[in-house]
């Protein structure tokens, strides 16, 4: 009777728990995929420690480290720098998604201590918040200072700067005593050519040459380098934020910055004093004057004056000189090259004795092309500047919420082999021939970034850049010294927002007579 019972209850059960089953089933594979479409809604993240989150997995050369790291998590990949979440783009793709169709999303900079206090408060353009001022104080420096109309008109500080490098390096090989010259430091000499360009186009002077002032100057120039290079920890781990403290970091910020405010200070009194901007000609006004002479409409005040002048000064000296650095220290390992490029500028200017002018540089395609190049594989600020969301995003089906730092690693980007053929050759020739420019319009070639937040200074760099370069390489033959191979020249990259060679790059000059 219970055999019966159970047997009947059963069959009546059967088509029913089946039922039940496939419905239970299908109800926990939609819950699993929910919750699992949820919990991989995040770019993949490598494993991350408490506190420090991946800054274990980080090495000295960022950019190195974030590309072993994309290499196995892919080319988005979200990190956490101590708390601070950091998405890391590592594809043309992936940078075209943050700095085209999601540009305006991630417009914003993150706020460092370094800019807090060097750039008062945020009032520079890099890193001012995106908005209204930012908006206004980046249209005044393109149109007063980086228009190609402006650009144009500083070409005679660029010539004459040119001309003065030139002749120093002359002077070097006539006064060696044997006939063959030593070595000159040639980084030295990069160095102080961008900073006087800068200088006198930004402030209305150079100060290389200005005896005690100049000192303090190149001085405070070298200090705010090395300073840029350190991070501070309470940016990352706000709690940690005592150890900076502790370590003189802090001091150490605080101390240069009032030095560099001092300096700032006297250069904006001086032109104040001076001020005549009203009879002075259009195209003898510097920075200085044109921010002095807009003060009345415009947002500016004399603490945004002297945040924009080192905005300029930050912006644009060590990414154009090491830029110089580093296509000569190409030039150098590839004397093939060095022959094509020579052959090109002694092809078109002739023995000319005096300095090559700009009007000569129409024709050098291969001039450009090494330019180019060696911005690919040296990209002077290879993770180019932060960026921070200001809301939340989908980008490639992942949800990126907003405050995420965004990191974009152009180093890497630039030596994709999905877009370069032997990505890791210098071969200029790559770029002869080619329409991709510098403007950001080619997601695999961004060394100065692309959209909103893109570098305003691009026509101002390569002004300095082509003229210098056709001199150099017109002027001199160069050979490293003590019979060292091109082959040989150590190319250690130094650490930081800008990446110089870690050793001053000295050759030998000699004299070229045609
Ligand atoms: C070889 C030379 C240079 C390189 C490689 C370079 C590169 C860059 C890069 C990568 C950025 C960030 C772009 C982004 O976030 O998408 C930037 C921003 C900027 N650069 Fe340049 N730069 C150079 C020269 C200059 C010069 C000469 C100036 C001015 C005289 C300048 C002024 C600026 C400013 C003001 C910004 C901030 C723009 C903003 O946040 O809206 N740069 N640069």
């Amino acid at each position: 009777m219970l055999n019966l019972l159970n047997e009947t209850f059963s069959s009546l059960l059967q088509p029913f728990s089946f039922k039940y089953l496939a419905l239970l089933a299908i109800f926990l594979i939609l819950i699993y995929k929910w919750f699992s479409t949820s919990a991989n809604s995040s770019p993949p993240s490598p494993p991350k420690l408490p506190i420090i989150g991946n800054l274990h997995q980080l090495g000295q050369h960022l950019q190195r480290s974030l590309q072993t790291l994309a290499q196995r998590h892919g080319p988005l990949m979200l990190l956490h720098f101590g708390s601070v979440p950091v998405l890391v783009v590592s594809s043309d793709e992936t940078a075209r998604e943050i700095m085209k169709t999601h540009d305006i999303t991630f417009a914003n900079r993150p706020k460092n201590t370094f800019f807090k206090k060097f750039c008062y408060n945020f009032k520079d353009v890099a890193s001012a918040p995106y908005g209204e001022y930012w908006r206004q104080m980046k249209s005044i420096c393109v149109l007063n200072l980086l228009s190609n109309t402006r650009v144009r008109s500083f070409r005679a500080v660029r010539e004459e700067e040119t001309k003065s490098m030139i002749d120093n390096i002359t002077k070097h090989c006539s006064s060696s005593p044997s006939s063959v010259s030593s070595a000159v430091n040639l980084s030295e000499m990069l160095e102080t050519l961008t900073n006087d360009v800068i200088c006198r186009v930004a402030l209305g002077r150079k100060y290389s040459d200005d005896g005690e002032r100049g000192r303090t100057f190149k001085k405070l120039a070298g200090e705010l380098t090395l300073v840029m290079s350190r991070i501070h920890i309470g940016d990352y781990i706000p709690w940690l934020a005592w150890i900076a403290r502790l370590n003189g970091l802090d001091a150490k910020f605080d101390d240069l910055a009032k030095r560099f405010d001092e300096f700032l200070e006297i250069v904006v009194q001086e032109h104040m004093d001076e001020f005549d901007g009203l009879t002075k000609n259009e195209d003898q006004k510097d920075l200085v004057d044109v921010l002095l002479c807009l003060q009345a409409d415009s947002p500016i005040d004399r603490v945004s004056i002297k945040a924009v002048i080192l905005d300029i000064f930050v912006g644009g000296t060590d990414t154009s000189f090491t830029l110089l650095e580093w296509t000569m220290s190409e030039l150098l390992r590839h004397p093939r090259v060095m022959e094509n490029l020579q052959n090109e500028v002694r092809g078109i200017v002739g023995k000319k004795t005096d300095i090559i002018r700009e009007d000569d540089l129409v024709g050098m395609h291969y001039l450009k092309a090494v330019i180019k190049e060696t911005l690919r594989l040296h990209p002077s600020v290879p993770l180019l500047l932060p960026r921070l969301s200001t809301q939340d995003a989908q980008i490639n089906g992942y949800d990126i919420k907003a405050n995420t730092q965004v990191i974009v690693n152009a180093w890497q980007i630039g030596r994709d082999p999905k877009s370069y053929n032997k990505p890791e050759e210098f071969e200029p020739e790559r770029f002869l021939d080619s329409a991709i420019d510098y403007k950001g319009n080619y997601f695999h070639y961004i060394p100065f970034g692309a959209g909103r937040r893109g570098c305003p200074g691009i026509q101002f760099a390569m002004a300095v850049q082509e003229i210098a370069l056709a001199n150099l390489v017109h002027k001199f033959n160069w050979a490293l010294p003590d019979g060292t191979r091109g082959e040989d020249l150590d190319m250690t990259e130094s650490s930081g927002t800008s990446v110089r060679r870690v050793y001053p790059l000295k050759v030998v000059p000699i004299p070229y007579s045609g």
